[in-house]
């Protein structure tokens, strides 16, 4: 089967195939080898910040002073709810994500390359639409993400 992302054209022209990547609309004559480029993505976080965090503070904690372990503990614990569908993603971030995301349910948006610090932006390219990531670490503190486009 084609990698994620691409489909398989016919040149009205020349009746010779071609290859079309789905989310920029870019055609190729080579078979495709690797998942089509997304150029943007739309994705989910639950953010738990700590004491060494870039900003610790939030709109849930005016003062941030758990450690890293207690924070990548405290995720770990969404996590599990999650994957054990304990918990809805969406209600843990509203309710304790660290990030003003939280008021949209952890939504950040559509972002491309170049957005976000890089440790989030690589783990986000690799997910597939609806998957969720291990624990991530930023300057910002531990996240856990959702693709959701
Ligand atoms: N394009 C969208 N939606 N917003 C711009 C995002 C800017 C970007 N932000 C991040 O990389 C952190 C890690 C991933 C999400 C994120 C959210 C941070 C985390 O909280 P903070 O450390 O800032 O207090 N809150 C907002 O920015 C950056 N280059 O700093």
């Amino acid at each position: 089967p084609l990698p994620e992302g691409w489909e398989m054209r016919t040149s009205r022209s020349t009746g010779m195939t071609y290859y079309l990547n789905m989310y920029n609309k870019k055609s190729q004559w080579e078979r495709p080898e690797a998942p089509a480029d997304p150029g943007e993505i739309r994705c989910s976080h639950i953010l738990v910040k700590h004491a060494e965090s870039r900003r610790p503070s939030s709109w849930r904690e005016e003062n941030i002073t758990r450690t890293k372990e207690e924070a990548m503990e405290i995720l770990k614990g969404y996590r599990k709810k999650i994957v054990a569908n304990d918990a809805a993603f969406v209600d843990l971030a509203t309710k304790y994500s660290d990030c003003s995301s939280a008021k949209r349910g952890g939504d950040l948006g559509m972002f491309g390359k170049g957005q976000m610090q890089a440790p989030f932006e690589e783990e986000a390219f690799k997910l597939k639409v609806g998957q969720l990531s291990k624990p991530v670490e930023t300057d910002s503190g531990v996240h856990i993400i959702l693709r959701t486009a």
